[in-house]
């Protein structure tokens, strides 16, 4: 199989520890083990006394879209879009999909494990779980470009069909992202034309939060930041779990709208881009005790050897605006996160 670009900036990461890399069998786990008792969790927005504030519904039919998804960006750095096209069957069928993977013995799962071989792509725990000293109650597939290969290590027979939906579900995100930019790059007043034209890559992330037994105690992903562009997020079954840190108000929970919205965060290489006038969204999963939570993550990003330049926008400033970071190459940016994770943007800082 070809290997994609971005495949291929994930090979060079450092090799991480399997203790870092092979999630725990949660078919067989009884209790919470003390490697994934998290003794601090803060489940409460900061100010209790307050609703707290809804995370922006964007009809992606509405007029003057842009300034709507602009408006979102700034302010939350995630929305939830709705009238996207894409039809709910997909949803169900990939979310089938994903939890027949799941529900494969661990000695199995463990058999296509993330390597450096397969660049991004295979099984494992979350990419950040090297920087916290607990684990987390999550495991994860991720699919760039093709995932045959795994697949047929899974299935001896029975795999053409779970490619083919991946396959089908990476192409209408990749479009659905690519209509979602074009807006983006509309509101941000972009004139250069490789924005417009260049290729684009993606990576699709199936993430598994099995049922827990002590939820108070255990996260499913810890807080972080997406690194590339744009990243679109399936929540299956109606499933709350995922927490966005808002300015004044603390963790607040993204409960789905209907079963067709779906939530769009800004990662950090568009936050760059934007020289830091939308926010990348910092977010984390928690866990449930009775319900199992599947989410389908879709990374958008530029080619690894695109350069990201800081966008200069007299919109809404008087004057010439200095760019806020360095201009960074994405193959660049995607080993200094996986060096120094959430420090990242802090040492780009100009
Ligand atoms: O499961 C979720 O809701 C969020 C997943 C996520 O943050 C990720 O895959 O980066
Ligand atoms: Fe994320």
């Amino acid at each position: 199989m070809a290997t994609t670009a971005l495949q291929e900036a994930y090979k060079d990461n450092p090799p991480i520890s399997l203790q870092h890399l092979l999630p725990i069998d949660f078919h067989s786990i009884q209790e919470v083990p003390n490697s994934h008792i998290w003794p601090k969790i803060n489940n409460f927005p900061i100010s209790l006394d307050e609703k707290p504030p809804n995370v922006p519904i964007i009809d992606l039919l509405a007029p003057n879209i842009e300034k709507l998804i602009g408006h979102a960006c700034k302010t939350w750095g995630v929305f939830q879009v709705v009238n996207h096209g894409v039809c709910l069957e997909l949803f169900d069928e990939v979310e089938s999909q994903a939890r027949r993977f799941f529900a494969l013995p661990a000695e199995q799962k463990a058999k296509v494990l993330r390597s450096s071989a397969s660049g991004g792509t295979g099984y494992g725990a979350a990419r950040i779980a090297p920087f916290f000293s607990k684990l987390m109650w999550h495991e994860g597939f991720t699919i760039m470009d093709s995932p045959l290969d795994h697949a047929k290590e899974l299935w001896s027979h029975d795999y053409q069909y779970f490619c083919d939906v991946m396959e089908t579900y990476q192409k209408k995100m990749k479009d659905l992202s690519y209509k979602l930019w074009l807006l983006i790059l509309k509101y941000l007043e972009a004139s250069q034309q490789d924005l417009f034209t260049s290729e684009y890559s993606g990576a699709l992330q199936l993430n598994s939060y099995p049922c827990c037994p002590n939820p108070n105690h255990a996260i499913g992903l810890a807080p972080h930041t997406d690194s590339l562009f744009l990243t679109i997020l399936h929540q299956t079954n109606n499933t709350k779990g995922l927490q966005i840190m808002k300015k004044g108000h603390g963790w607040t929970s993204i409960s789905p709208v209907s079963n067709d919205a779906l939530i769009v965060n800004v990662g950090d290489l568009l936050h760059i881009l934007s020289n830091g006038e939308f926010q990348t969204a910092y977010h984390r999963v928690l866990v449930d005790q009775t319900k199992h939570r599947l989410s389908l993550a879709y990374f958008f990003g530029p080619q690894v050897d695109s350069l990201i330049v800081p966008l200069i926008s007299s919109k809404d400033n008087v004057g010439v605006v200095a760019p806020k970071y360095r201009s960074v190459k994405v193959k660049e940016y995607i080993s200094l996160k996986a060096k120094h994770n959430e420090k990242v943007l802090s040492l780009l800082r100009s």
